[in-house]
């Protein structure tokens, strides 16, 4: 069954936060991806913070900064570098031109397009970065998205995927998704980041009732 991770906007309250996702992990079987390009408070110093209250917890997390600033990501990505627990998910854009050496076994490359014409040479191209996990995240109308998902099954045994529709409208079909060719599928925490995402308990509902 694919592991459900549920996306966090850290809250201002943010060391309860943390407590009630740890809580939450012995009900639900989940991983908290920390969306701190979303935090109001996203600084260096705060993030060195909430990244420490994390470790007492010694929670697994994904650990996300989207920017398109170079010189940020190479700032932001060092905290999660240094904490065992968290996986780093960052941009194939920010990827290919930056200094840090990203660990392949805790790298997660996110690949954000909305042209189906472009998937299959992208995905081509992503083969070159070995077996890090890759995630595809798409906005294209649903006949688009499942005619990708069969391509994908047939063309890749291999690397650890996640390919996420995106919109209201493809909100289904992240359950096909999950149960063709995902490894890891996004939910939300408590509101969501993207129209489309589940919440994290009607999203293991689901999946739990098919498996
Ligand atoms: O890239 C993704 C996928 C996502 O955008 C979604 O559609 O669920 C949620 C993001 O937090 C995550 O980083």
């Amino acid at each position: 069954m694919a592991v459900i991770v549920a996306s966090v906007i850290p809250e201002k309250d943010y060391e309860n936060q943390i407590k009630l996702i740890s809580k939450k992990l012995d009900d639900f079987h989940f991983i908290p991806e920390f969306r701190m390009d979303l935090w109001t408070n996203n600084q260096k110093d705060s993030i060195e913070k909430y990244m420490k209250i994390v470790d007492d917890y010694s929670l697994p997390n994904i650990f996300t900064f989207r920017t398109e600033e170079l010189s940020i990501a190479d700032e932001i990505y060092k905290i999660p570098l240094n904490h065992e627990n968290s996986i780093l998910d960052i941009d194939i854009s920010i990827i290919s031109r930056n200094s840090i050496n990203y660990p392949q076994n805790r790298t997660i490359l996110s690949s954000h397009f909305s042209n189906p014409l472009e998937f299959r040479n992208r995905f081509e191209k992503l083969a070159k970065y070995g077996k890090v996990a890759i995630k595809l995240a798409s906005t294209f109308d649903s006949e688009n998205i499942l005619d990708i998902l069969w391509y994908v099954k047939h063309t890749d045994g291999e690397r650890i995927l996640s390919i996420v529709p995106q919109g209201n409208e493809n909100q289904s079909l992240r359950i096909v998704s999950a149960l063709t060719v995902s490894d890891f599928i996004y939910s939300s925490f408590d509101k969501p980041v993207i129209a489309g995402q589940y919440s994290m308990e009607l999203l293991f509902k689901i999946l739990e009732m098919i498996y």
